[in-house]
């Protein structure tokens, strides 16, 4: 049976008056590759910074893990990361002037403070395991660049691996393909459905080819509200979700959007 990882019940976010998010409903099962589209403005990152902590709702909740699971919906943001929810934001947050295998070395050793952590030895397991994930983002041969020598998709994987270093059992990716090449575009597809194996993830996403590519379900939002929920050919036969992205075309295959 499919076991529930996250479930936000009824979300309302509020902006001094203006809601962001309303009555919003999403429910994570355990493995799952979620997408969250919709069109700008439509609450889709404040959606996950909901879920990270970042935003207060002013009503619903937000339950995470199995059985039930706890409500972390007034909880802070650390202790939610440290619960294991990652969210990994537009722009890198990488050390530019350290290798890719200090990075991850950092990653690793995260709770003790990035500078305790530069110190502290690693044991050797934390070394199989930084191999591990060095291969697993494609980064092994470039251990030992600098990782503000590395290409923009590079980057975006060298973090992908920081965090899943954390071993959080959800992450929460914010266009993560945004700016990169299509070989690039596509070995994150490839990564992501790797990651899928071990945890679940949302992905907030404009690239439509990219989603039609790698999404089994898409959530779609518009104005704060879920507007359709299903696979990606059922989104793309929705009149409403058509409507929404381009005025009257039925195709929701938008030009690669870099917003
Ligand atoms: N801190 C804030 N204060 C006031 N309004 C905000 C704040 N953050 C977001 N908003 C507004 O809430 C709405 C939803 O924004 P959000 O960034 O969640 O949309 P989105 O679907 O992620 O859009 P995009 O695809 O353009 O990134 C927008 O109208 C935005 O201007």
């Amino acid at each position: 049976m499919e076991s529930v990882i996250l479930q936000c019940d009824d979300v309302t976010v509020d902006f001094d008056g203006f809601k962001a998010v309303q009555g919003m409903n999403l429910t994570l099962v355990k493995g799952e590759l979620r997408f969250l589209i919709g069109p700008n403005g439509a609450g889709k990152t404040t959606m996950l910074d909901v879920i990270c902590g970042k935003t207060k709702p002013a009503a619903g909740k937000v339950l995470f893990g199995k059985s039930g699971g706890i409500d972390i919906t007034r909880r802070k943001e650390h202790q939610i990361a440290e619960l294991g929810i990652g969210r990994k934001f537009q722009t890198p947050s990488i050390f530019a002037s350290l290798t890719v295998h200090e990075n991850f070395e950092i990653a690793m050793k995260q709770n003790r403070g990035v500078f305790a952590a530069m110190r502290a030895k690693l044991r050797k397991e934390d070394g199989e395991r930084i191999a591990a994930q060095l291969e697993m983002v494609g980064l092994a041969e470039k251990s030992q660049w600098r990782a503000g020598g590395l290409s923009h998709g590079e980057k975006q994987w060298l973090e992908i691996g920081m965090m899943l270093l954390q071993e959080p059992e959800i992450l929460l990716l914010d266009e993560p393909v945004a700016g990169m090449t299509d070989n690039e575009t596509e070995k994150t597809g490839e990564l992501l459905e790797e990651i899928r194996k071990t945890q679940s993830v949302i992905v907030v996403e404009h690239d439509m080819e990219f989603v039609r590519n790698f999404a089994s379900f898409v959530t779609v939002m518009h104005e704060g509200k879920l507007l359709k929920e299903g696979s990606m050919e059922d989104v793309q036969r929705d009149d409403r979700v058509a409507e929404v992205y381009l005025g009257k075309r039925r195709d929701v295959d938008a030009s690669r959007s870099t917003a």
